[in-house]
């Protein structure tokens, strides 16, 4: 059970970002104004038209781009000012970055993909692969631990995905099209799987996606237009 303080208070806070690709007269303003508030345990689904800004900003907070201005709070820091080696340990530390395209590594098996970022952040083999495994387990894969990516259905791979940005117990979870390439079934099965782990205290979950089923699943819709927040819709008025 949360405490009303727990679910109120923010994971991650932007402030008037701004994002804009391009120089001179050739610029595009991807992102041009955006404020978000995400709180523990908060689902959010970023929707929007093709080339919205929802990617921009999913990077934006992630740290993977660099806000023009504005500012991004995150476990005290401010992710705009930061280093760009500070942004990385940051992420490495409590993030979890989940893409439609999994990025697993080809010539790993399940347990290695999943178990890498604990080795990158210097935890030794012999702690991170039982953390590994378990993870893999909370996600329903403890059947196919040896398999490499190419042995796995797209579904199972993100799985593998999920358990990867999952096994340094992040604070924040960032899913770029999750579903992007599953079918029904395996949107709803890892849908599902996303509500779980973001209904943990401290955590906050934003997920970009298209697809109505996703946001279905989410507790806040922001719709994106030309780089800016259209509406805020609480689920149930979607
Ligand atoms: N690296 C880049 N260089 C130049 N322009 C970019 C770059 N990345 C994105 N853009 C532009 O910024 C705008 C927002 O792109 P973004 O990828 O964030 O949109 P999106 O809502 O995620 O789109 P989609 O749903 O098609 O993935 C688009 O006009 C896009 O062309």
């Amino acid at each position: 059970m949360t405490t009303n303080t727990d679910s109120e208070s923010p994971v991650i806070v932007a402030t008037a970002l701004h994002k804009r690709y391009g120089r001179g007269d050739a610029f595009v303003e991807a992102i041009s104004g955006v404020d978000l508030t995400a709180s523990s345990e908060e689902f959010i689904a970023v929707m929007g038209t093709s080339g919205s800004g929802k990617s921009t900003l999913l990077q934006l907070l992630g740290g993977l781009e660099r806000a023009d201005s504005g500012s991004i709070h995150f476990e005290g820091n401010d992710i705009c000012r930061m280093s760009d080696s500070a942004i990385v340990s940051l992420r490495r530390q409590s993030m979890g970055v989940v893409f439609q395209a999994y990025n697993l590594m080809p010539t790993l098996d399940a347990v290695d993909n999943v178990a890498l970022p604990l080795l990158l952040a210097g935890m030794g083999r012999r702690t991170a692969v039982p953390i590994a495994r378990a993870c893999l387990n909370d996600v329903g894969m403890s059947h196919r631990m040896g398999s490499r990516p190419a042995q796995l259905s797209g579904g199972e791979q993100q799985r593998v995905a999920l358990a990867r940005a999952l096994v340094n117990q992040p604070k924040l979870i960032l899913a770029d099209e999750p579903t992007g390439s599953l079918d029904r079934k395996n949107t709803h099965a890892v849908c599902e799987l996303l509500c779980d782990v973001a209904s943990t205290a401290g955590r906050s979950t934003i997920v970009v996606t298209h697809d109505p089923a996703v946001a279905d699943y989410a507790d806040r819709v922001l719709t994106l237009e030309d780089g800016q927040i259209a509406e805020r819709m609480p689920m149930g008025q979607a």
